[in-house]
């Protein structure tokens, strides 16, 4: 970390990107989540006056049953209680509404509606769509290409899909309309390749269920089933969040959805669930992997994990702003520098959709900003391949 840490990023200042997530995007969910669902009385109120607060109100604190009460103490619940969701870290205010909206529709209350994921609907009609099928078929022609170009391939399908992310296309209708930018901004991808040597494990901390959890699922199998690493773990999310932030429902999902499909995807699907069944493939849903809070602040038993692992490997923007940080870094501030802290190698696979971003080198600054201005670090069509030994 610098002398003087960049600024954390805030929702307050009206026109920037993070203020129109809290006050365009945020209530777009909650009024989509409510036509979703047959929700009854009670959860209609709890989704108005969260609708409200979002618009206008302060935060509140969790209720004294909450089961995470304690937790989100801990990760300053009572700090921020009574200021505007405007005015905190963004980070911060996003992560506490998707807890908000979990407890508007009674996902963590004794009941019908206990553990109903909110945004499943949404996750499903992607894991059903005419894109899933024809991205599935295409690895047939795959198959033939020698190992590294598959890698090359998997790895590449892994990063891109994280275009498909179902929280930043409901209130962007032209997001999947954009074409992705041809060339990569940063691209460590032979660093990457020479961090998996074949021994230890991979911890893949995994972003959105559907069209990117499919892709990640293939470069893990494919790793696996090539000797480019011995175990692999899967860290997903232990609750609904962000709306498409896969939990195990939907990695159980994506292994049916790969296990009823013929051909390479089908037998790809099969060595995952026998990888889960002998233990080389593990699922883990650490509680910090919904916390509201940078990884420099990840507590003892995740260091630990992490730092023992042969890679981490972080897909997507959200987590790539908790890795680096939620902060305007210079752009050429090195990636290395900005995740030093972090134990063990380390390496993110990102397509650009919020402000933050390191390890730019110059020219392409200067060529992203020429040909732009400032849309390139927000608009989804730009990524990239970091890494670090
Ligand atoms: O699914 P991803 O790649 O983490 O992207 C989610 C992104 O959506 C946002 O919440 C709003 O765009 C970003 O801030 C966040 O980083």
């Amino acid at each position: 970390m610098p002398d003087t840490p960049p600024p954390v990023i805030l929702g307050n200042e009206p026109g920037s990107f993070p203020h129109s997530v809290l006050a365009e995007r945020h209530p777009a969910i909650v009024r989509q989540v409510r036509e979703a669902f047959p929700y009854g009385p009670e959860q209609h109120r709890a989704l108005d006056a969260l609708l409200a607060s979002c618009a206008e109100g302060v935060i509140e604190p969790l209720s004294a049953d909450a089961p995470d009460r304690a937790r989100w103490k801990t990760w300053g619940m009572d700090q921020y209680s009574g200021r505007s969701w405007f005015d905190v870290p963004w980070l911060w205010s996003e992560s506490y509404f998707y807890r908000r909206l979990l407890d508007a529709v009674g996902y963590f209350d004794p009941g019908p509606w206990q553990g109903i994921d909110p945004f499943r609907p949404f996750k499903l009609a992607e894991l059903d769509s005419r894109e899933t099928d024809e991205e599935l078929a295409a690895l047939d022609d795959l198959t033939d290409r020698p190992e590294d170009e598959q890698a090359a391939a998997l790895l590449h399908g892994s990063l891109w899909g994280n275009r498909a992310d179902l929280g930043f296309r409901l209130s962007d209708a032209d997001a999947e309309g954009r074409a992705a930018a041809p060339g990569l901004v940063a691209d460590d991808s032979d660093t990457l390749r020479s961090l998996l040597t074949g021994e230890g494990t991979l911890c893949l901390i995994a972003d959105n269920a559907g069209r990117e959890l499919i892709p990640d699922l293939l470069l893990i199998a494919h790793l696996l089933a090539h000797g480019r690493v011995e175990r692999a773990v899967l860290h997903i999310k232990p609750y609904p969040y962000y709306v498409s932030d896969a939990t195990t429902a939907d990695v159980v999902d994506a292994l049916r959805r790969l296990t009823a499909t013929p051909g390479q995807a089908g037998a790809y699907g099969r060595a995952l669930w026998t990888a889960m069944t002998d233990g080389r493939l593990t699922v883990r849903a650490h509680p910090f992997s919904c916390a509201p809070l940078p990884y420099r602040r990840m507590p003892d038993d995740l260091r630990a994990e992490l730092g023992g692992s042969a890679l981490t490997l972080l897909k997507g923007d959200l987590n790539y702003r908790r890795l680096v940080g939620d902060m305007m870094w210079s752009p050429t501030t090195p990636f290395a520098l900005a995740t030093a802290y972090f134990p063990g190698r380390v390496a993110a696979l990102r397509t650009l959709k919020s402000d933050v971003i390191t390890g730019l080198d110059a020219d392409m600054e200067a060529t992203l900003v020429a040909a732009e201005g400032q849309r390139w670090r927000t608009g989804g069509t730009h990524a990239l391949i970091q890494a670090r030994g």
